[in-house]
């Protein structure tokens, strides 16, 4: 099982010898629990780990392979972050997509061994989402051939981005271009923030931490300003973009192809959303089987509490959640990668598929992320209240991708912008030049849905009902904008009034595509067991999912009320089904000890014990009593005796 998880075998126990690898290394360990430590004390320790993974990292991983360095951080630097988050997953694929080969020639090493640290500053106090109000700008001056990066107003300054505030010393910035007085839009450029023998901030910058946030406090999100701050005219990547010595500018063959940064993060973030919702619901499941709690059958003695079925309706949904995200994840990395490749050679001609693809996904998989997480963590009672859990955490940070690398409501806007496109095609007849993710659009249903009609229909009916209701949505969502339209509103007006409903169809979209991941991948699976398994687990899937938008075939009689008690009583067949095989459906993810970082879900299952250790180890309980109690509460209850 982990190796269809891991994407194959040798996947599989590469991830092995990595995590034994590492719990051979006291030195890349956390000196203390997190939780007991201040933030400078993490970033502190973060700091030390990262010397020593740039020292000693070619002795434990292939440092060229994006999934070996990711398994090494989620281990040994954790979820929240780290000094260098931003320089991994969004420097260096900027650099490598956007700049030339000369600017890669001259940055990209020394990116790459680390004597320079970067980031992606991008979103500012003012804006974050429409990049076309940026307000930072790059003024070129022809007398000198610079750009000069200034920040108008407080609005202006750079607000958010990841290791700008204390660590980088260059990031790529994006500004709004301006030549001859005329404004280009949103471009970005390398720029040095800080010097680097002393690390001390340039002249003409301002630069700082935004502060504590929700979680992911190790990294220092930061806020950058410019005072007529000036950068040569070859700091602008200049892989698609070229801005002549004279001021000439010669355009992109795509116009969005400088957001290709974004789209890295977004392709990539999905399976990294499936494995903290899978380590979330490793920890509670595995808690589940330890905790007893009540009787079902009062003869009985006290059961685990993972036989309650309501208990297996909170998680074993979510299980099936992150087996289908981790699938449609490893497909949209392929595919993003195939993109990639065609875009540097010129081909831009699958990027709005991807743009599409990437938007809708990430906005639903890191929303469902989060909920089966916040679930996961409810389900382990009050002890999933402490941090000794550390799904709280786990939490902070999976929710954070809502927001990043687009707003979800935002994306899923974008997503709708094709769909819409799709749907016009359909309209006007010319279904046959849809996409292949939406041929479905095109395609005439049957009147209602023959689920628990045919037997032996596999998954197909299943399918089909998700793309009528998908397909219905669109065309509904659709309509309504064009009938708007058609009615006198302005386009931007008549979109807006129509959004809840054009998210909707979206939402059902993106969904639609989970389950053909999950279906493409369950068919392609030779060994019979593995089969067998992830199949129970595709089939509580797709009946839970569909009862969860049953709504949407209801309304039109697609579903009858009688096939919807089949699609529910399916759900409970299933839980039952699963349940013996659910500490091993997430068991197989191989997560260590090391890389959970829970008590509550250590794979001995020895709870108890070792929640009293971590409790009497907090640091309030280094002193019997407090000086907040000598020097307030004492002379308080004291005052009050006399
Ligand atoms: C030991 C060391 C360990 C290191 C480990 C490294 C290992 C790496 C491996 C794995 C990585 C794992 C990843 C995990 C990640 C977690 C880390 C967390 C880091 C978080 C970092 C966060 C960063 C950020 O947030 S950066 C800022 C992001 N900002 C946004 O996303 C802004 C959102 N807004 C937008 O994108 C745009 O404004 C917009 C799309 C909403 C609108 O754009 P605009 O230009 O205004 O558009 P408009 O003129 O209206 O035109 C719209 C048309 O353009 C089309 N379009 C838009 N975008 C694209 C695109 N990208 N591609 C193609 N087409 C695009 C759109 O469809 C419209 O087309 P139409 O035809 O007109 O409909
Ligand atoms: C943990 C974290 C890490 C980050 N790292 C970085 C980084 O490294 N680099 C970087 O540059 N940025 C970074 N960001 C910033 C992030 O990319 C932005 O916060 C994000 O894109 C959202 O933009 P915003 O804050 O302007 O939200 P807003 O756009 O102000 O959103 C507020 C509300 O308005 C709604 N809204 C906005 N526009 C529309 C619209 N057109 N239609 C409908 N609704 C709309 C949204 O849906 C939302 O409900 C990070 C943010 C976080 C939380």
């Amino acid at each position: 099982m982990a190796a269809q998880i891991w994407g194959s075998e040798k996947r599989a126990r590469r991830r092995r010898e990595i995590s034994a690898k590492i719990a051979q290394m006291p030195e890349l360990h956390d000196s203390k629990p997190l939780p007991f430590m201040t933030r400078e004390e993490k970033i502190m320790e973060s700091a030390r780990k990262l010397t020593i993974l740039t020292e000693k990292m070619g002795q434990i991983i292939d440092p060229t392979d994006p999934a070996e360095l990711y398994h090494l951080n989620n281990e040994v630097l954790g979820l929240e972050g780290n000094p260098m988050a931003l320089h991994g997953v969004m420097f260096i694929p900027a650099l490598s997509a956007q700049a030339s080969d000369e600017q890669q020639a001259k940055w990209l090493p020394r990116a790459l061994r680390r004597e320079i640290i970067g980031t992606y500053a991008q979103t500012e106090l003012g804006h974050g989402t429409n990049l076309q109000n940026l307000e930072t700008t790059a003024t070129y001056d022809l007398a000198t051939q610079e750009f000069v990066l200034h920040t108008p107003q407080i609005t202006a300054l750079k607000w958010w981005p990841g290791n700008l505030g204390k660590s980088s010393n260059y990031a790529v910035v994006v500004a709004h271009m301006i030549i001859k007085a005329k404004n280009y839009g949103p471009h970005p450029f390398m720029v040095q923030l800080r010097d680097e023998k002393t690390h001390e901030p340039l002249p003409g910058i301002t630069i700082g931490d935004i502060g504590p946030k929700m979680a992911y406090n190790i990294v220092d999100n930061g806020f950058l300003g410019f005072n007529k701050y000036r950068i040569p005219r070859t700091n602008l990547l200049m892989r698609h973009t070229k801005v002549e010595a004279d001021g000439t500018y010669i355009k992109p063959p795509h116009a969005k192809i400088n957001y290709s940064a974004m789209v890295h993060v977004r392709a990539y973030m999905l399976t990294g959303q499936a494995i903290m919702l899978a380590s979330a619901l490793n920890i509670a499941t595995r808690y589940s089987s330890v905790r007893r709690q009540g009787q079902i059958d009062k003869s009985q003695p006290e059961v685990k509490v993972l036989e309650y079925q309501t208990q297996q309706h909170r998680l074993f949904p979510s299980i099936a959640r992150a087996y289908a995200f981790q699938f449609a994840g490893a497909e949209t990395v392929k595919l993003y990668e195939h993109v990639l490749k065609e875009m540097k050679s010129g081909n831009v001609s699958l990027m709005a598929d991807l743009h599409a693809l990437t938007s809708g996904l990430k906005s639903v998989v890191t929303y469902q992320t989060g909920e089966g997480i916040e679930q996961a963590r409810m389900a382990c009672g009050g002890h999933g209240y402490s941090m000794a859990s550390y799904i709280s955490e786990i939490y902070g940070v999976a929710i954070g991708g809502c927001t990043y690398e687009g707003e979800n409501m935002v994306m899923l806007l974008q997503l709708a912008r094709y769909l819409v496109k799709s749907a016009a095609l359909v309209k006007s007849g010319q279904s046959s030049k849809l996409g292949p993710l939406v041929a479905y659009l095109g395609v005439k249903s049957e009147p209602t849905s023959l689920i628990d009609r045919i037997p032996n229909s596999g998954f197909t009916e299943y399918v089909k009902t998700f793309q009528h209701v998908s397909k219905r949505q669109t065309l509904k969502a659709a309509d309504m904008f064009f009938g708007l339209m058609e009615k006198g509103e302005k386009r931007e007006i008549a979109w807006n009034k129509c959004s809840v409903e054009l998210n909707r169809a979206s939402r059902l979209h993106t969904r639609l595509f989970i389950v053909e991941a999950f279906v493409r991948r369950v068919n392609e699976i030779a060994d019979i067991r593995i089969k067998e398994a992830l199949t129970d687990l595709l089939h509580l899937h797709v009946n839970y999912e569909l009862l969860d938008i049953a709504s949407y075939a209801l309304e039109d009689g697609f579903l009858s009320a009688s096939q919807l008690d089949y699609i529910r009583d399916q759900v409970y067949l299933y839980l039952g089904k699963i349940r013996p095989n659910a500490v091993s459906l997430l068991d197989s993810w191989e997560f260590s000890d090391i890389e959970l970082r829970s008590v509550l879900g250590r794979r001995d299952g020895n709870v108890y014990e070792n929640l009293f250790k971590w409790a009497k180890s907090s640091p309030l309980n280094k002193t019997d009593v407090l000086s907040s109690v000598t020097q307030y509460l004492k002379p308080m209850m004291e005052k009050a005796r006399l």
